[in-house]
């Protein structure tokens, strides 16, 4: 997604005389503007997806100077939050032209603060003589920021920021510095009517994409064989155990395919009935689960596989309506234990077959509703493997990232 990020303004300086009694104008007694805040990102595993991140952020101004040397407060900066493994790459874009009445404003025009000016205004050298040709001829009075400011932000380094870890923290947006009140330019003289206007904060077009974790995430209950399955067909060896919850991280494997693509498979922990409410380690998971592109519902063919596939529909649709619509296929693991097997293989088939998921979704007019196959197989006796093979690549190949974003919105 496209996000604009805005430092906030410096506050202005202050044009200001001490009043004595006897004296019509004092010393000046104009304050500084505060700096502007900026605009941070930090990174936090609350969240994940980038629903809810705004279009645009503008950090707040800073205060402008004041009279009696009161110099303007600094403004806070704007913290946002992004899910951990968000990418932000900047979008560079053209210079912009400010209004009019922004900049650096020039009351008293003698060649020393001209200089001061074009030298604050760019950066590079080259272009300082001609900045200053410009300025000498234009009356004073009209000096604008276009003229002093090409307000091009000055093109440093695209900016290429990873979010991994929580509490990560990257300024995007930088606050523009305060402008200087008549104090600072009481060397010169003796009442200066100068200032100088706060600095507009940096300004800059994000985009943030969210990092999959796996093209393919196993989903099942705990015991299901999520484990064995990703053994059985990756170069993983995630931990095998017989007893629930053994897996408690999601573990990568890397499927390659005959034609050497790859596919990353997320092993992800099992979800218990009432993980969308953080039951077990609820949201740990559904949270690994909504970075995977294709599912592998995992069910244990001679343990009620009907109720199992309700029980995780139900949750992944509570956690996040449509999550459950993502491109699928069902395992039915087990295979080898008969003649339970056998039965629960039948129910499912039969399940599958009238489409019953369809009430677990939430309801989408112009997404259909596929046909999820069901693939009997013995994850730890490495049966049927070849048929899961077929019928996953096929569903990866379908599953492009473009096509998933329509169907979750
Ligand atoms: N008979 C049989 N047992 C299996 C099969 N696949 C897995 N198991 C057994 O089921 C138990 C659980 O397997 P895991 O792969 O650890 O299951 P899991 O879904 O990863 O479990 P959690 O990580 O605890 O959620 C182990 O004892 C496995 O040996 C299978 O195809 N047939
Ligand atoms: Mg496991």
């Amino acid at each position: 997604m496209r996000v604009q990020v805005e430092g906030g303004r410096g506050g202005d300086g202050c044009i200001a005389f001490l009043r004595e009694a006897g004296r019509p104008k004092g010393p000046p007694a104009g304050g500084h503007g505060g700096r502007g805040g900026s605009v941070i990102f930090v990174a936090t595993g609350d969240m994940s997806t980038l629903r809810g991140t705004r279009s645009k952020y503008l950090a707040p101004a800073g205060q402008h100077g004041q009279g009696k040397m009161m110099h303007g407060r600094n403004a806070e900066d704007l913290i946002v939050k992004v899910p951990v493994g968000t990418v932000v790459t900047e979008i560079m874009h053209e210079p912009v032209v400010e209004d009019e009445d922004e900049g650096v404003e020039l009351i008293d025009s003698d060649e020393k603060q001209l200089r001061f000016a074009a030298d604050e205004a760019v950066g590079r050298q080259g272009e300082r003589e001609d900045i200053l040709e410009r300025l000498r001829r234009k009356n004073p009075d009209e000096l604008l920021t276009r003229d002093l400011l090409p307000q091009a932000m000055p093109v440093t380094d695209r900016l290429v920021l990873h979010f991994d870890e929580p509490g990560q923290t990257h300024v995007v947006a930088l606050g523009g510095t305060g402008g200087s009140g008549n104090v600072s330019f009481s060397s010169t003289h003796k009442s200066p009517k100068q200032r100088s206007l706060g600095r507009p904060g940096q300004f800059r077009t994000l985009q943030l994409e969210l990092k999959t974790i796996a093209d393919i995430g196993l989903i099942g209950l705990p015991n299901a064989g999520k484990s064995s399955l990703l053994n059985a067909i990756s170069n993983a060896s995630s931990r095998v155990a017989d007893y629930p919850f053994t897996t408690l991280n999601p573990f990568l494997g890397t499927i390659t395919w005959p034609d050497a693509a790859r596919s990353t498979v997320a092993d992800i922990p099992g979800l218990v009935r009432g993980a969308h409410r953080n039951v077990g380690l609820g949201h740990d998971f559904l949270r690994h689960v909504e970075r995977s592109r294709v599912f592998v519902f995992v069910v244990d063919l001679a343990d009620k596989p009907v109720d199992a596939m309700v029980t995780l529909l139900q949750e992944l649709e509570e956690y996040r309506p449509g999550l459950a619509r993502r491109p699928a296929i069902v395992v039915g693991n087990k295979a080898d234990v008969v003649p339970h097997a056998v039965q629960g293989l039948e129910e499912l088939r039969q399940w599958l077959a009238t489409k019953q998921y369809e009430k677990y979704w939430a309801p989408n007019e112009a997404a259909p509703v596929p046909l999820w196959n069901v693939v009997p197989m013995s994850a730890k006796y490495k049966a049927n493997v070849h048929s899961l093979f077929v019928n996953l690549r096929h569903l990866v190949d379908i599953s492009q990232p473009q096509l998933l974003q329509a169907q979750d919105e």
